[in-house]
């Protein structure tokens, strides 16, 4: 394929992203599945320009003064990816299967810059009906953090230290480019690259099957620093989903002591048993709603860990259709969720042990709000300090720009270059 093809293939699978509302990811995979001629090469590039297209929506929309698929794809390709208004004349000229050629309207907006500033919202790229709350989270750095949640992530791993040392991996992949982590002790990243470029597959590697690393973001590498499990602690994973956490928690507690992991979702539990083997995990006993319930465990926790249900505005990078998809029922539906996660984990909590309460967002009803409610309802818990945590769980490394007054951190892409992400401690008194 040429790139003409390929603008055209991107047109095509935004529209079905628009019009049926499908996850981008099935989207392209059967356009893919429905047109084999094409090479994982463009598939590559055709996925890119669909991602890159829906994390800029809303600027490049406005720039065209059209946010049709079409209009964005040529966009991504014309402005984002900086091929120009040349280059894309040339590539739609020379392949019969590129779009339409460009009219007057589309020209003109390609060609130049508007004449009056975006809106702070359009700047950022967050939906405007979300952009008070979004704006109110992250204050006068709220433009630049929502441009940087529109930016592509970087590939983040974390070595397995049950089974490898970060030295050891990064010599295994010495053929990528890659470097350690500014935050996490065992986190490595492969940085992203623009346009048309592909990244390294990093799970086809060895080590990867090894069990020596995970991919996970370095967020929640810290997440799981913050928490600091002990070897010989009990410790209940209460929203353990696929166990990205979990695998955290294992290796901070050299297989030590015992972590239940449980999810009140069987099928996002399922990964974890293939996860747990590879990594070389013993301490991890699962525990899904059917395989009998948690009762056994009440009061009994030096460390529940509450990695709730949320909005996920902090994961944009990775998953930009979430971003147009999420609805002012949804964010209430996950504050409901978030109430009934906090009140059902703090059971489990023994006196003395610690509630660790987390999301990927950045929204304070979400963070902020929902730590303190959870407070104000539960006398037997005082507030802890999430970045006291961190400087003691990463000594020598600088304190996040975005702190709470009550000490809960707020790690974003702009501020600390990981995905956005809340923590906050709590501690059971009586
Ligand atoms: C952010 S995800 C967890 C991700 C996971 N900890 C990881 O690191 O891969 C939130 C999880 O909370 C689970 N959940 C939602 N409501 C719950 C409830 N009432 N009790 C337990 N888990 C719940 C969801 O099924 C989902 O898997």
């Amino acid at each position: 394929m040429k790139d003409g093809g390929r603008i055209a293939a991107a047109i095509e699978v935004l529209a079905e992203v628009e019009s049926r509302r499908r996850p981008v990811q099935d989207a392209l995979k059967d356009w893919g599945n429905a047109h084999r001629f094409a090479g994982s090469g463009d598939r590559t590039i055709i996925g890119n320009l669909v991602f890159d297209a829906l994390r800029h929506k809303q600027s490049l929309g406005w720039q065209m003064q059209d946010a049709s698929p079409r209009a964005l794809a040529l966009a991504t390709y014309a402005l984002n990816w900086q091929q120009g208004l040349a280059r894309l004349d040339e590539v739609m000229a020379d392949d019969r299967h590129a779009p339409a050629a460009l009219s007057d309207a589309e020209r003109a907006a390609l060609a130049t810059p508007r004449a009056e500033p975006a809106p702070e919202a359009t700047a950022a790229d967050v939906p405007d009906w979300l952009w008070p709350a979004f704006s109110a989270a992250l204050g006068a750095d709220a433009v630049a953090e929502g441009q940087a949640l529109a930016r592509r992530a970087p590939i983040d791993m974390r070595v397995n230290t049950l089974k490898a040392t970060r030295d050891k991996v990064m010599k295994r992949l010495a053929h990528i480019d890659l470097h350690e982590t500014a935050l996490s002790p065992f986190g490595i990243r492969v940085e992203p690259k623009p346009g048309a470029a592909r990244l390294p597959h990093v799970q086809a590697e060895e080590g990867y099957r090894k069990g020596w690393f995970e991919l996970q973001d370095e967020a929640s590498q810290i997440a799981a620093l913050v928490a600091a499990a002990r070897p010989g602690e009990q410790v209940l994973d209460f929203c353990a989903g696929g166990g990205g956490k979990t695998l955290a928690l294992a290796a901070l507690m050299e297989n030590r002591g015992q972590i239940y992991a449980y999810d009140n979702d069987r099928l996002r539990l399922a990964p974890i048993h293939e996860r747990l083997a590879r990594a070389g995990a013993r301490n991890v006993q699962v525990r899904d709603p059917q395989s009998g319930s948690l009762d056994d465990l009440v009061g009994q926790m030096d460390l529940v860990f509450v990695d709730a249900p949320c909005t996920g505005t902090g994961v944009w990078r990775r998953r930009p259709d979430s971003k147009w998809r999420l609805s002012e029922k949804a964010l209430a539906e996950r504050l409901e969720d978030q109430i009934r996660v906090l009140d059902a984990a703090q059971r489990f909590v023994k006196p003395g042990g610690r509630l660790v309460y987390a999301t990927c967002s950045v929204l304070q009803a979400e963070n902020h709000d929902q730590i303190e409610a959870f407070l104000g309802r539960n006398a037997g818990f005082r507030r802890g300090s999430a970045v006291a945590a961190f400087a003691a769980a990463l000594p020598g490394k600088p304190r996040p720009k975005h702190v709470t007054p009550e000490g809960h951190l707020v790690l974003t892409p702009a501020s600390t270059d990981t995905d956005g992400f809340f923590l906050s401690v709590a501690e059971r008194i009586s």
